[in-house]
């Protein structure tokens, strides 16, 4: 029977300390951290999402803003936006749910916002320094993933790393932070031949594919470090992973569960970047 990785509790005990940080630093300088959030339309998953970060954030000490769009906004609307918060001193972290209207070019949306701002880590110049192993804002996910993978107490370093999925937002950094973490790392998509070949080669399998429950015991290798970013829908419509948790739960060795694993932690990280944010900003 493989463990749980119980990212809930893992998320929770590291947003205590982010806590003491965030009253630590507003006592020193008088400046509380600022995120806001810019959801455009009704999306029902990111109204969920932005519930969830809205909450905590200002549990965490944080001051927290949601700018709310009609799903018609037009591109100029939003980037005018974008830019206001990029110059108003209060706002260090600005974060733009995705997905955006199809109306909407979301690449250059996310050019614009200011790259000393970006606590998503999704603007070209955190990519690229994240790339080449300078210091930038890590996206949210893959931050996370790393920590809960390291709560396992087993090392990274030298081991097998298969990432299923090629993402901006989660699969290619994800892949660069296991690099980082010395794993030997692969990275499979929808183009890969023969997928449970290369993911029963992982000693840490991190999936994110958006298909619900598509990875089972034949793609494990017995004992391994499993992460599921899935956020996906079951037959009976209710919240499931892109691993088949009871099908898998003997055969790995640790196991992130959907809902409770990674979500959470995700959201811990987002509060740690508008920290640093306000830090960078402030100091
Ligand atoms: N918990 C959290 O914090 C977060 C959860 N999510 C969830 O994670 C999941 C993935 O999200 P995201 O990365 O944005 O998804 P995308 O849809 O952007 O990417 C999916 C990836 O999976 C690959 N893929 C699709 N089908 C297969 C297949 N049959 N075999 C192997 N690979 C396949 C695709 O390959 P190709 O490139 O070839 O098309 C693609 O690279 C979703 O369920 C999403 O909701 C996302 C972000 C954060
Ligand atoms: N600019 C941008 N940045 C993102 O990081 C981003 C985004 N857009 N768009 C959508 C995805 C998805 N995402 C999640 C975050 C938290 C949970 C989360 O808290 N999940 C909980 C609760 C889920 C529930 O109850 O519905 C859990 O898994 O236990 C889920 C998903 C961030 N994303
Ligand atoms: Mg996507």
């Amino acid at each position: 029977m493989g463990h749980i990785i119980n990212g809930k509790q893992i998320a929770a005990q590291t947003q205590v300390s982010i806590t003491e940080r965030i009253e630590a630093f507003t006592a020193e300088t008088g400046v509380k951290p600022g995120l806001t959030v810019v959801l455009v339309g009704e999306d029902q998953a990111s109204q969920v999402y932005v519930r969830n970060k809205e909450k905590r954030a200002v549990a965490a000490g944080i001051n927290s803003a949601v700018i709310r769009l009609e799903a018609t906004t037009s591109e100029a609307e939003l980037l005018a936006v974008v830019e206001q918060l990029n110059q108003a001193e209060e706002v260090h972290g600005i974060l733009v749910q995705l997905p955006l209207p199809k109306t909407i070019d979301a690449d250059k949306v996310l050019d614009r916002i200011s790259p000393l701002k970006d606590v998503d880590g999704f603007h070209p110049i955190n990519v690229g320094n994240l790339a080449i192993g300078k210091e930038a804002f890590v996206p949210c996910t893959p931050a996370g993933i790393i920590r809960l993978i390291k709560s396992t107490g087993e090392t990274i370093a030298g081991k097998e790393a298969v990432v299923v999925g090629r993402s901006n937002i989660v699969g290619k950094p994800v892949a660069q932070l296991l690099l980082q973490e010395n794993a030997t790392v692969t990275i499979a998509h929808s183009r890969t031949t023969d997928l449970a070949a290369v993911t029963k080669r992982a000693d840490i399998l991190v999936v994110a594919t958006g298909l619900a429950k598509f990875i089972k015991k034949e793609h494990l290798k017995p004992g391994a470090i499993v992460i599921d970013v899935g956020m996906d829908r079951d037959e009976n419509n209710r919240l499931c992973g892109d691993v088949d948790f009871d099908d898998c739960i003997d055969v790995a060795g640790y196991l992130t569960p959907v809902p409770g694993g990674v979500g959470p932690m995700t959201i811990t990280m987002l509060l740690e970047n508008t920290l640093i944010s306000a830090e960078r900003h402030t100091n």
